[in-house]
């Protein structure tokens, strides 16, 4: 966002835009992953978390896909700082896939975490760092929270709906939606979710709406990372995934070193967030 870019992703020298053929080969690709995952698990099916963003309302509609309009059940799971707009657009997507879905209000399990520690001042320190994270990063886990109690207690696998995008700069909160049994959508660049998204038929204005957490009012993905979803997917597929130096990959970008080696933070920064808790290795005595 704040980093000038003049560059048209469709002259970068790698095809980061699918074609209508590829496009069609992940949409089989991943619905077989779901369905051989849910089906080698011995599970009921599959239970997701509708925010009404792109990348569950694509998650859910591969997963109906996969499993038919039985083998997913949606939780619609509004805070006091989630859009209306959002939270009805979330319940459309239920209700155009024909899905069981529930709405459950977080605010009274969010509140119960606030009070039983004061000392972080949250309730009343909320729109600033630490606190505005922290206390989004509550909202978020008792999501994962409810998703899996859903999950043990209907036999099913939760979906996560973690993109590429995401896990190489580490945009989630740890062990909350990450916390999940799969992600189905997690080899995509967020550019090539919006492409998926749009060929599988997801309506329009869910495709081009601005991605957002969430996790506090106004929050957007772009305006907190400072870089723009093109952008940062192009740096991602030519400079952390390919080959390309940062230089190379700034040239051809045709922007400042500086996005560059933001990325590069980003994804140094998030290393923890990708392995499992480290521990000592064994002592041999
Ligand atoms: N080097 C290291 N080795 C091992 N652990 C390390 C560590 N550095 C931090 N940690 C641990 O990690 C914690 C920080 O990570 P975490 O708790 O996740 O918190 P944090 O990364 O600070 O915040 C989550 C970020 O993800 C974004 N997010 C969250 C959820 C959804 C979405 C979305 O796109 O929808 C985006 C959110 O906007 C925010 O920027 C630290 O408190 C510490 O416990
Ligand atoms: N209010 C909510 N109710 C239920 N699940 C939610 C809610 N908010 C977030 N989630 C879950 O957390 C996931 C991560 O949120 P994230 O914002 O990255 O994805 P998204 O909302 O689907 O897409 P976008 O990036 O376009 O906003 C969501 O895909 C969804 O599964
Ligand atoms: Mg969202």
């Amino acid at each position: 966002m704040s980093e000038a870019q003049s560059y048209a992703i469709e002259d970068l020298p790698i095809e980061l835009r699918l074609s209508e053929e590829e496009l069609e080969a992940h949409r089989a690709h991943v619905t077989t992953f779901i369905a051989d995952l849910v089906a080698d698990a011995g599970a009921n099916g599959a239970v997701l978390g509708l925010s009404g963003g792109i990348d569950s309302t694509l998650t859910a509609y591969l997963a109906v896909e996969a499993l038919g309009e039985e083998g997913l059940y949606g939780l619609v799971l509004p805070s006091d700082v989630n859009t209306d707009e959002n939270m009805s657009d979330a319940e459309r997507v239920a209700e155009t896939l024909g899905i069981e879905y529930d709405v459950v209000d977080i605010n009274p399990i969010v509140e119960a975490f606030f009070e039983a520690y004061p000392e972080a001042g949250i309730d009343r320190r909320v729109e600033s760092d630490p606190y505005r994270t922290a206390a989004g990063n509550v909202r978020v886990r008792t999501r994962g929270v409810l998703n899996y109690f859903v999950a043990n207690v209907r036999g099913r696998l939760v979906l996560g709906t973690g993109n590429r995008s995401e896990a190489l700069t580490g945009y989630f909160t740890k062990y909350g939606d990450q916390a999940v049994d799969c992600n189905p959508i997690g080899n995509l660049y967020k550019l090539q979710v919006r492409q998926l998204a749009a060929h599988v038929g997801v309506p329009e204005d869910l495709v081009e709406k601005p991605p957002s957490a969430e996790m506090w009012e106004g929050q957007t993905d772009e305006t907190e990372m400072g870089l723009t979803y093109d952008l940062l997917d192009a740096i991602l597929a030519l400079h952390v995934d390919g080959p390309l130096s940062k230089r190379a990959t700034a040239e051809t970008l045709d922007v400042a070193e500086s996005a560059v080696e933001r990325v590069e933070g980003l994804y140094a920064g998030s290393e923890h967030k990708r392995r499992m808790p480290p521990a000592p290795a064994p002592l041999d005595l």
